[in-house]
């Protein structure tokens, strides 16, 4: 039987008291499951994965392996629940400098399998030259820093379930779809700490591609489709 990663019970956010963003949302990730998570714009996509990596104030619960996020530490759990935003906003310095510093955290040392040479590697195979490493995040397009932030949360592998904000929405076709297939094909990898991803995105040929379960929040709950509609 396929295994349970995430449980997620009655998860509700709030932009104000009595305010809901999202309310009763109900849902689980097994391995193997690439969620689609689609809906307006508006509708609450980030929030939920903002809620499911402990990074926004929520009510309900959520149990990752049977447990707590706090009964792993946040950070830590972080690490294996991984928000990966659209784009990096704002970072000083180099992907480089950035990289050393999250290889550093703690969370991160304390799981066998990281190596820093492993986001290069990754971001190599997606068209991103070493030399972009040492350039400020400043000078970077929105498509390399984009790449840039994603070959950092895949390379890192303490990955279980990446939560992935339109990971794709500052690329060309092409490179969208070497992306996709680098990420679908890991997932499915039984050497690989990845097992499963939520992946919003607004492109319907994209949800065709890599889709293997969909999710819809409209009217500000969820519900999951057969497919994407
Ligand atoms: N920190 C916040 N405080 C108050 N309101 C917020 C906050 N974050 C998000 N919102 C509001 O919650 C709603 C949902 O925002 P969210 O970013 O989750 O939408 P989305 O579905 O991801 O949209 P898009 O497709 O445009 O990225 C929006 O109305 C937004 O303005």
């Amino acid at each position: 039987m396929t295994e349970t990663i995430l449980e997620v019970h009655n998860i509700g956010v709030y932009q104000a008291p009595g305010q809901p963003i999202i309310t009763d949302v109900n849902f689980e990730v097994r391995e193997g499951d690439i969620v689609i998570l689609q809906g307006k714009s508006g509708a609450g996509k980030s929030t939920l994965l903002k809620a499911l990596a402990h990074l926004t104030l929520y009510e309900g619960e959520i149990d990752y392996r049977g447990k707590t996020p706090q009964s792993y530490g946040i950070p830590n759990y972080r690490t294996r629940v991984l928000y990966v935003p659209q784009r990096p906003s704002l970072l000083p310095g180099t992907p480089r400098e950035f990289l050393k510093v999250v290889t550093g955290f703690k969370s991160h040392k304390s799981q066998h399998t990281l190596d820093i040479h492993e986001p290069i590697r990754v971001g190599k195979a997606w068209g991103i030259e070493e030399e972009l490493w040492d350039r400020n995040w400043s000078n970077l397009s929105g498509g390399e820093s984009q790449r840039v932030a994603l070959a950092i949360a895949v390379g890192m592998r303490t990955a279980e379930i990446l939560l992935l904000d339109e990971p794709t929405s500052a690329l060309d076709a092409q490179t969208s779809i070497t992306v996709e297939n680098y990420l679908t094909q890991l997932t499915k990898s039984p050497d690989s700490n990845l097992k499963a991803a939520v992946w919003i995105t607004h492109s319907p040929d994209q949800s065709k591609r890599v889709g293997t379960r969909f999710l819809r929040i409209a009217d500000g709950t969820l519900r999951e489709e057969s497919s994407y509609v």
